[in-house]
């Protein structure tokens, strides 16, 4: 039976990508999106603007919701401080396999815990199966309706404070109209756009950053 599209971006990967190095996985996934088959990567336009709010950040503890294939998780991961907790939810199984042999290829596999599951009832687990407290930064990559009622989840479970930064991916496209609406007229957000590009597209496309007020 034909493969599927997973499959063949970890084949690229594989076969061009350095074991180790996780430039040259996120390169050869830009390479196979931009010249093969495009995926649903956060993508290296957005992925520089990832990589500056990690960066600026410098977390301590990191939740991603939506590995999909592993890229974004690969990109945060390499700038992560060591002893830094990663924990990034997967909902399919099939992706989720994929992911950890792309994470494992870049050499990554021991700064990040991957959970198949859904956001929805794992975000109430996270305290006592994971042991986490709360999360400097949240990267929000999965189904565009769960944005809404993960963050309020999130919020509800006490898992975000003063400070932590929620950092939303495609909120023009295919767009989160109900998030935005949200967390751009609460008053315990403060909110910034960045404009960029829908991945290995001219179509327009933006990640939110927001700071949680406490
Ligand atoms: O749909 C997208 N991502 C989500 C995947 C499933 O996520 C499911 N999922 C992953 C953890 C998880 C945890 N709980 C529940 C569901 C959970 C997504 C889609 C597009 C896109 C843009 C234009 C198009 F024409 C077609 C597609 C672009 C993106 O950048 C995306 O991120
Ligand atoms: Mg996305």
């Amino acid at each position: 039976t034909r493969s599927t599209r997973p499959q063949r971006l970890l084949h690229a990967v594989q076969k061009n990508a350095t074991r180790g190095d996780p430039r040259s996985v996120i390169n050869a996934i830009d390479q196979f999106c931009r010249h093969k088959e495009w995926a649903m990567n956060v993508g290296d336009e957005k992925g520089c603007i990832l990589d500056s709010v990690v960066s600026e950040v410098n977390p301590s503890t990191v939740l991603e919701l939506g590995t999909y294939c592993g890229y974004s998780t690969v990109r945060i991961a390499r700038l992560l401080p060591p002893g830094a907790k990663f924990i990034t939810l997967e909902f399919n199984p099939k992706v989720a396999k994929i992911a950890r042999q792309v994470i494992a290829w870049a050499g990554l596999e021991d700064k990040i815990q991957l959970v198949e599951g859904a956001s929805g009832d794992l975000i109430p687990k996270m305290k006592e199966q994971f042991g986490v407290e709360t999360f400097d930064l949240v990267f929000l990559d999965h189904w565009k309706d769960r944005y809404l009622p993960d963050t309020k989840l999130m919020e509800e479970c006490g898992l975000l404070k003063k400070g932590s930064i929620l950092l939303a991916d495609n909120v023009i496209c295919p767009g989160t109209p109900d998030y935005l609406e949200y967390i751009r007229n609460s008053p315990r957000y403060k909110s910034q756009y960045f404009k960029s590009h829908l991945e290995y597209t001219k179509v327009e496309d933006g990640l939110e950053k927001s700071v949680f007020l406490g």
